[in-house]
């Protein structure tokens, strides 16, 4: 039996032309930058996802969350296999001065605003394909 599909939620946390993103601890994308994301819990929204995973993540508190993009990929030849559908949402910082604390350093190697023209190398592998592809969270 094939394992059912997973559902991740990624953020997009826009501060002027910067996004946030944090290096990956993980078996999945060690070492590559991420945007602040897991997976939809039983019951929610996509909106309300997006809201607990970047407050368990960053501590941060996020306003006009917004549906932007998904994604649907199936990674056969993986150890695991792995059936992803990435929902991929657009935030503002509640406010504009609270600053990002690595609250998962298991997971993270720190947080970090990136210039969307100038974006740290290498980008989560679902990240850097939407990029390949023109796709822009600021449109
Ligand atoms: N965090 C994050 N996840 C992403 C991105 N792009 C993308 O496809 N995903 C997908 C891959 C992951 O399998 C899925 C969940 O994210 P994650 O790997 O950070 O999960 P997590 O441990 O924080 O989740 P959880 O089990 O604690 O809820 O979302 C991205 O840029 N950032
Ligand atoms: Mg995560």
């Amino acid at each position: 039996m094939s394992p059912a599909p997973v559902i991740g939620v990624a953020v997009f946390l826009i501060k002027g032309n910067s996004i946030l993103l944090g290096r990956r601890r993980s078996s999945v994308g060690e070492n590559t930058y991420a945007l602040p994301g897991g997976h939809l819990e039983f019951g929610e929204s996509f909106e309300e996802c997006a809201a607990r995973e970047v407050k368990e993540e960053t501590g941060l508190d996020i306003k006009d969350i917004q549906f932007v993009t998904v994604t649907n990929d199936v990674f056969s030849e993986a150890a695991k296999p792995l059936h992803l559908v990435a929902v991929f949402m657009r935030a503002s910082l509640a406010d504009p001065d609270q600053l990002p604390e690595n609250i998962e350093p298991e997971k993270c190697y720190g947080w970090d605003w990136y210039d969307w023209k100038n974006l740290p190398q290498p980008l989560f592998r679902p990240l850097e394909t939407m990029m390949k592809n023109g796709f822009s969270p600021f449109d």
